[in-house]
């Protein structure tokens, strides 16, 4: 199904992306206003079936895994924060990041949205460590759609062939079970979600570019 243009959510950027279809939406309110919204990275890595994450360990989002990333500095492109955060977060690794997503989050206890851009490895070089922030986690990705959504009801699952757990989706972000089984096939996409008082999504609106 192909995204209605009047449909992409205000505040959510889509520049260049001409053909986009609709993955996923839900929530009949209207969005939250978005006055300002504040820049950041997100980077994903990813080897051998494997998808690192970080437990976050303080601030805000403390007690979840994401993706490795932060603020988007003042003179900086995101590609640079990115790969800025990336050595700051895991202490020391590079990667080659390849731009996948933009993502628009707004809750109503904060005052300028979180814009998102977020990137892909497959390759890095170093050796990954735990920071003072976030302590990395080698996690095992479902092969299909089916397993994703598996895993995403089931949690805690274990991969018998690696031993690891698969991806902690029930100690990730909320949105995140909406939108990482696409990323890791390979999507480039947008999106924006919005989360209510209670911490729980609200609204959220995801579509693939093709
Ligand atoms: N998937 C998802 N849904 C909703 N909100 C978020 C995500 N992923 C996210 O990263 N976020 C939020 C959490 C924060 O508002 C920002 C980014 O957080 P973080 O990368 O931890 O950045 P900070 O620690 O605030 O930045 P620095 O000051 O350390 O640079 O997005």
């Amino acid at each position: 199904m192909s995204a209605n243009p009047a449909k992409i959510p205000p505040g959510l950027q889509h520049d260049g992306l001409e053909a986009l279809s609709l993955l996923c939406q839900s929530g009949s309110m209207d969005w939250l206003p978005v006055a300002k919204a504040k820049l950041y990275t997100n980077a994903f890595v990813r080897q051998d079936g494997k998808l690192l994450l970080g437990y976050k360990k303080r601030g805000f989002g403390k007690g979840l895994y994401n993706g490795f990333g932060g603020k988007v500095d003042k003179g900086e492109t995101p590609a640079e924060a990115a790969a800025r955060e990336l050595e700051g977060r895991l202490s020391g690794i590079t990667a080659q990041l390849e731009h996948r997503a933009t993502l628009l989050f707004m809750s109503p206890e904060i005052t300028e949205a979180a814009h998102i851009e977020v990137y892909y490895a497959e390759k890095f070089e170093g050796t990954v460590t735990e920071s003072e922030e976030m302590r990395p986690e080698w996690f095992a990705i479902p092969d299909t759609e089916a397993r994703h959504k598996d895993v995403i009801q089931n949690p805690k699952q274990v991969d018998d062939a690696s031993g690891l757990r698969f991806i902690p989706y029930d100690e990730m972000w909320e949105d995140d079970a909406l939108w990482l089984p696409a990323f890791l096939s390979g999507h480039r996409f947008i999106g924006r979600a919005d989360f209510g008082i209670d911490g729980h999504l609200q609204k959220s609106w995801f579509a693939l570019a093709s």
